[in-house]
């Protein structure tokens, strides 16, 4: 608990500019989340700050850290005199990873009061109100500008309302250890998406790297066929084959693309297969997609595709090889029901249900896998919410998982390292302001070559291109 609060102390110091006089409200609760808040308020107490707790639970208030602040010079007040009007700082410590259920009155006044005023407002470890595991809110939480947490990220920290409640995140290493590995549900680094993209070997052809087919696009509208086309080539510069209507804009796009304006059946041996963007949902379409889910070989369903599934889950339920759903919510709706306020458990029990993995796309996008395991994504920018940017990532994944099926890379993990990569993307692209889709096709190499030059655990990087 010294580690969490001494991280926490010098977070605010840093955020705050100065100790000296700086005007602190701790809010505490009973817990070990309250003990955090008055043990670093102790600290700023110490430094010259003037700092104030208000108890929700006098009783029941952490004793050491009770009498840290009192030693240091910190006083305590009533809820009605928090002076949350006039701090310059708002700890919120009222409750932490303990917490149960949405905010009690007391509590969400206190939230509520400290929005209203003046001061910055950090949350210790988790913005109180929001669930750890799943982001939901049951009614208020603290709306933090910053959070800083310890050890590890909570899921709720980074999906659902509790990324909105979160603020800039902070992370303060308190020495527990690898247990985000251990953890049901992880969140990639770059180095770890870089472990799992295979850089070309002197000893690889256009075969050993993987080779996707793409069903997407229609003559009518070739859009999707080609930025999905050339989302894959931009990941796996091995081959591309594309089979549908949108040939000749896919053919004129990408020279580098093996292209048939036939079915799938046409377009030669392939290890994945993306179906869906934009091929609409008629009886060709729906005899297309039958046709790719009656393979053995891996396959991602995007887009209209998803909609045809709707009608028809158990084409996937019957299938042995591995299936990756990509819907956003509404897509997701038509399949397994309403995602309501928890995304993780939304996504695991369709992906239980269908025996597939299911990458659900949105603010803070999850992957989760039939057994259970689950990935929480950490990149991206609101700019990605834009026409095309789906059939990128449709396109980035079939690449993955094409390479998958050789390096024997789990298809939960190619989902995860897809949304990693596209969000990545989408932030490069968005440095300059709104982005097109087109411009994450562009950028994916240089995205991944970032990737690989990302520090490691060691400090050195993940990846060094090529192998020789
Ligand atoms: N684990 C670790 O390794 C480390 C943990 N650390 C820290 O410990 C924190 C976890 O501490 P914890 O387990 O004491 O629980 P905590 O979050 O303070 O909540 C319990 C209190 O909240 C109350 N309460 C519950 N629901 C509520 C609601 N809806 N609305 C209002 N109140 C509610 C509940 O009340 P009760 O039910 O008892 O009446 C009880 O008083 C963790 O977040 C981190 O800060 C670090 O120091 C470093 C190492
Ligand atoms: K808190």
């Amino acid at each position: 608990m010294q580690r969490a609060a001494t991280g926490l102390a010098t977070h605010c110091l840093a955020l705050a500019g100065r100790a000296h006089g700086l005007r602190v409200t701790l809010l505490v609760g009973a817990g070990d989340n309250g003990g955090d808040a008055l043990l670093a308020g102790a600290l700023l107490a110490r430094r010259g700050a003037r700092v104030t707790a208000v108890l929700l639970a006098p009783d029941r208030a952490h004793p050491g850290g009770l009498a840290a602040l009192r030693g240091a010079g910190g006083r305590l007040a009533d809820l009605a005199d928090a002076g949350l009007d006039r701090a310059d700082l708002v700890l919120d410590g009222i409750v932490g990873i303990g917490g149960r259920g949405g905010l009690r009155p007391a509590a969400a006044e206190l939230a509520r009061a400290a929005a209203a005023g003046p001061g910055l407002l950090v949350a210790v470890d988790l913005p109180s109100g929001v669930d750890a595991d799943t982001g939901a809110v049951d009614g208020e939480a603290f709306a933090a500008q910053h959070t800083v947490t310890f050890g590890t990220r909570t899921p709720g920290l980074v999906v659902g309302a509790g990324r909105r409640h979160t603020g800039r995140l902070h992370l303060v290493d308190i020495g527990l250890g690898p247990h985000l590995a251990a953890a049901a549900t992880r969140q990639l680094t770059d180095a770890d998406a870089a472990d799992r993209i295979e850089a070309p070997s002197a000893a690889s052809d256009k075969y050993t790297q993987g080779v996707v087919g793409i069903v997407a696009g229609s003559a009518t509208y070739p859009g999707a066929g080609v930025l999905c086309t050339g989302a894959a080539l931009h990941t796996r510069p091995g081959l591309v084959r594309y089979a549908g209507t949108a040939a000749d804009g896919v053919r004129a796009a990408w020279p580098e693309a093996i292209v048939t304006a036939g079915r799938p059946g046409d377009a030669g041996r392939v290890q994945s297969w993306v179906v869906g963007p934009g091929v609409g949902t008629d009886d060709e379409a729906r005899s297309v997609l039958a046709e790719v889910l009656d393979t053995d070989l891996p396959v991602v369903v995007d887009a209209d595709a998803l909609t045809m599934l709707a009608d028809d889950p158990d084409l996937v339920r019957a299938r042995t090889a591995p299936t990756v759903l990509t819907p956003h919510d509404r897509e997701f709706a038509r399949i397994a029901g309403d995602v309501g306020p928890d995304r993780l458990a939304a996504a695991r029990r369709a992906a239980a249900d269908l025996g597939c993995t299911v990458l659900l796309k949105g603010s803070a996008t999850v992957v989760a896998d039939a057994d259970g395991s689950a990935f929480v994504n950490g990149t991206g920018t609101p700019y990605l919410a834009t026409a095309g940017t789906g059939d990128v990532l449709a396109g980035v994944l079939g690449a993955l998982l094409a390479s998958a099926a050789v390096t024997g890379l789990p298809a939960v993990e190619a989902a995860a390292v897809a949304a990693h990569v596209h969000g990545r993307a989408g932030e490069l692209a968005a440095a300059r302001g709104p982005l097109l889709a087109g411009d994450l096709v562009r950028l994916l190499p240089e995205t991944l070559h970032r990737l690989r030059e990302a520090p490691g655990p060691h400090g050195v990087p993940a990846a060094r291109g090529p192998a020789q």
